[in-house]
C-alpha cells in the first residue's frame, strides 16, 4: 500500500497526511539482525544477511511493523556493486541482491497486512492504524559505509575524492533501487555536504523520480560529522526537487533538538530524527562502547519536545530496538495492545 502515481513534491505530505501528521521509521536494523543471532562482523555489515539469511532480514522488518512502524527501511544500507564484487560475486548476483532487499521488504508488508486482516488481537487498538499506509524505504548507506572503517563517521574522504567519485560509485545502484519498487530511497547516514551534493546531481541527471530523503549523520547540534554545517547539508537536500524530507539519523539524541532548529531554518520540508542510542561505534571490533562522560538516557521522553521543535518523522537507528519504536508509536499515537519485553 505504497502511495504509487503520486507527485513527488506532495508525496510525504500525502502520506503524513494519511498518518495523523506524523511517521514512524523502524530502528536499527542491523542490530535487531545481531539480537536474532546474525553475525554481521564483515565487510559487507548487514548486507551480508542479503547472502544467505532472508528470512532474518524479513523477520527484523516484521518485528518493526509490529511495533507501529509505517516506513521500514532496506537492508540495503552496505550493500553496493563493489562491495559484493569483492567478495566474489559477479555484478548481476549483485544487483539482484540489492533488488533482493527491496523485495523482502515488500513481502513483509505483504505478510503484515495479511496477518493484521486475518487476526487483530496483536495489534493496535485502532483499526485505522492497522491499515496504516506503510512505506518501503531503500537505503543508501554512504561511501563511507562501503569502506567498512566507521568512515560515516568522520566524513573525510580525502581530497581525491569528488563529487564525480561519488557520483560514479552510486550511480548504478540508486538506479537499481529505485526500479526494485521501494516507494522512496532513503540516503542515510550522510558524513558531509560533498556527498549530499552527489546524491542532488545523481538523482537529477539520472531523472529518477522515486522520492528521496537525505539524513545526515551529525557531531554535534549545529554541524554534520565532517563539520561541513547542517544548515548549508539541508541546504542542498532542500534544492533537490525529489528531495521529499530532511534530517538526521545515527546521531546522538542529545544534539537532535538543536539540529532540528538548525534544519528547520534551511526547509521547509518535512523534518526526519532517527538518532542511535548514544553510543560510539568501533569499527575495528564492529562494537559499540559507551561515549565518556555523557550520561544518555532512553530518548522516547524527548519525542514530544522534538515533535513540537517541528519534526514529523521519527525514529531509531543503531542500538535502538523495536522497544524503542513501540514507544515512539505510543507516544505519538497512544498505547499498543500488547506489552513490549
Ligand atoms: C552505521 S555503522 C555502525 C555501519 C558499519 C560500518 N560501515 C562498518 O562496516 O564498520
Ligand atoms: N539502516 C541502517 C542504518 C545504519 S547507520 C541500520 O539501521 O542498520
Ligand atoms: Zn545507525
Amino acid at each position: 500500500m505504497g502511495l504509487e502515481g503520486k507527485e513527488t513534491s506532495s508525496f510525504m505530505r500525502d502520506f503524513l497526511e494519511k498518518s495523523d501528521g506524523y511517521g514512524v521509521i523502524d530502528g536499527g536494523f542491523a542490530t535487531e539482525l545481531e539480537r536474532h543471532g546474525a553475525d554481521i562482523n564483515d565487510q559487507l555489515w548487514s548486507a551480508k544477511c542479503l547472502i544467505s539469511s532472508s528470512h532474518l532480514v524479513r523477520r527484523v522488518h516484521l518485528d518493526y511493523l509490529d511495533a507501529g512502524a509505517n516506513i521500514i527501511l532496506t537492508a540495503s544500507y552496505q550493500a553496493t556493486i563493489q562491495g559484493f564484487e569483492a567478495k566474489g560475486f559477479s555484478r548481476e548476483k549483485g544487483e539482484a541482491m540489492l533488488r533482493r532487499s527491496v523485495e523482502i521488504a515488500r513481502e513483509a508488508r505483504d505478510i503484515y497486512y495479511d496477518r493484521c486482516t486475518k487476526d487483530s488481537s496483536d495489534f493496535m487498538r485502532n483499526e485505522k492504524y492497522m491499515k496504516r499506509p506503510i512505506l518501503i524505504a531503500a537505503s543508501v548507506g554512504s561511501y563511507g559505509a562501503y569502506l567498512a572503517d566507521g568512515s560515516e563517521y568522520v566524513g573525510d574522504y580525502g581530497d581525491a575524492v569528488t563529487v564525480q567519485t561519488l557520483k560514479d560509485f552510486h550511480r548504478e545502484r540508486v538506479k537499481i533501487l529505485a526500479e526494485a519498487g521501494a516507494d522512496l530511497i532513503a540516503f542515510e547516514t550522510i558524513p558531509n555536504k560533498l556527498e549530499a551534493q552527489a546524491y542532488a546531481e545523481l538523482l537529477e541527471e539520472e531523472g529518477i523520480d522515486t522520492p528521496a530523503w537525505f539524513s545526515f549523520s551529525c557531531k554535534d547540534e549545529r554541524n554534520v560529522v565532517s563539520g561541513d554545517s547542517i544548515f548549508e547539508c539541508a541546504s542542498v537536500a532542500d534544492s533537490c526537487g525529489q528531495v521529499v524530507a530532511v534530517g538526521v539519523n545515527c546521531t546522538a539524541p542529545r544534539f537532535i533538538h538543536g539540529l532540528i532548529s538548525s534544519i528547520k531554518k534551511a526547509t521547509s520540508k518535512p523534518v526526519l530524527v532517527y538518532p542511535n542510542s548514544g553510543e560510539t561505534y568501533i569499527a575495528e571490533s564492529n562494537q559499540w562502547v559507551k561515549s565518556s562522560g555523557v550520561a544518555e538516557d532512553d530518548f522516547v521522553p524527548y519525542i514530544g519536545k522534538w515533535r513540537d521543535a517541528g519534526a514529523s518523522l521519527f525514529g531509531g537507528c543503531c542500538r535502538t530496538t523495536p522497544c524503542t519504536i513501540r514507544g515512539i508509536t505510543e507516544a505519538i499515537y497512544g498505547k499498543l495492545r500488547d506489552k513490549c519485553t
